[in-house]
């Protein structure tokens, strides 16, 4: 019988709030063994105020609760990766340039922000405000606070993001701040995912896809998420498997980006959503993923020591704006992506 599959619990309050080196040690290796054999981390320590969070799910439903076509309101034009999507605009398999034939778009909606040109005064190359755009908030007198809780958590989960940054530096024995020389002016995003249809809307024959399979493309993500079940990961054993937030815990994988440079010592760990269907609709589920991807001009490469003498490695080198904006042209203009086959080869290879 295959072991059990459980996504590893991490403590990185010695990284928080400065602990000894032993201590930092401990969570250094923990981290190196779930992103070696899972890809996906429960992070617990990492001191972010439960208000943080509760502000954060009300902020979620206080926005998803607006009519339709006010929420449309706030789309942004085709390729901008802000503002709102609707239920089946996406597809999220395209990025990884799978399609099945009778699949329909994922019933997720959501809203996005992030970094744009104007929050990194300081960058070291001219920003495209094509990949660092402006945020479309919703008018304060819609939605009050909504702005300002909204990035209460961005700073929270950005600030998680590098402290983990720090962490993986001591895992993969690089200097202490590494990932900062490629985080100056990150791609940071934020997305808020509300998976409901209003009842009736639900064709229960159909392939329901919350949001296709996929990995994410920059560095680490961190999510915080309804205790409802829906997300799926897929594991070494080739399986699918339920994973929810552990109590307190913010979930955290790792993206593209990571396992590039590491030669896939470590995964950028593939997981989509389906959400359960409860008397014919759909269990609500909310999440919110923080995508801190690097900056867009960062060069991924294999880094020195994880090509074995007289390999190759596995991946060509790619700048982070060159291999997000495939990704996005997949998932969000519906082009199949053509130069993800290591990953689209693990989809293939699971069991459905
Ligand atoms: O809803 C979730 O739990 C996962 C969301 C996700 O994978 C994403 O937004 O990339
Ligand atoms: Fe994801």
């Amino acid at each position: 019988m295959n072991a059990p599959f459980e996504v590893p619990v991490v403590d990185i309050s010695p990284y928080v709030r400065g602990g000894t080196d032993a201590e930092r040690a401990v969570t250094a290796d923990a981290m190196d063994t779930a992103c070696r054999t899972v890809g996906f981390v429960q992070v617990v320590g990492h001191a972010v105020p439960d208000e943080a969070a509760a502000d954060l799910a009300s902020a979620v439903d206080d926005f998803f609760a607006l009519p339709l076509e006010t929420k449309k309101q706030l789309c942004a034009p085709k390729g901008v990766n802000r503002g709102y999507t609707p239920p089946k605009s996406e597809n999220l398999s395209l990025s990884l340039g799978l399609q099945a034939a009778d699949r329909m778009n994922d019933f997720f909606e959501a809203f996005n922000t992030g970094a744009a040109v104007a929050d990194y005064p300081d960058a070291s190359v001219p920003l495209d405000p094509a990949l660092y755009p402006e945020n479309l908030w919703p008018a304060e007198s819609l939605v009050p606070g909504f702005r300002q809780r909204v990035q209460t958590w961005e700073a929270q989960a950005g600030r998680v993001a590098r402290t983990l940054t720090a962490v993986f530096a001591d895992a993969l024995g690089l200097e202490p701040d590494w990932f900062r020389g490629v985080t100056g002016h990150s791609l940071d995003v934020l997305r808020m995912n509300n998976y409901a249809l209003p009842p009736g809307t639900v064709d229960l024959d159909g392939d329901l896809t919350g949001m296709g399979e996929h990995t994410d493309y920059g560095i680490v993500t961190v999510l915080w998420a309804d205790q409802v079940p829906g997300l799926q990961v897929l594991g070494r054993d080739g399986h699918w498997h339920d994973v929810v937030p552990a109590d307190g815990a913010l979930l955290v994988n790792l993206g593209d980006a990571m396992a590039r440079w590491t030669n896939e010592r470590w995964m950028s760990t593939l997981h989509r959503v389906k959400p359960p269907v409860v008397d014919g609709s759909i269990q609500r589920r909310r999440s919110v993923a923080f995508f801190h991807d690097g900056d867009v001009d960062a060069v991924v490469t294999a880094l020195p020591g994880t090509v074995e003498d007289g390999e190759e490695p596995l991946y060509p080198p790619v700048t982070i704006g060159e291999h997000i904006s495939a990704k996005l042209a997949g998932s969000r203009d519906l082009q199949e992506n053509t130069d993800a086959v290591r990953e689209a080869a693990r989809v293939l290879a699971s069991a459905r």
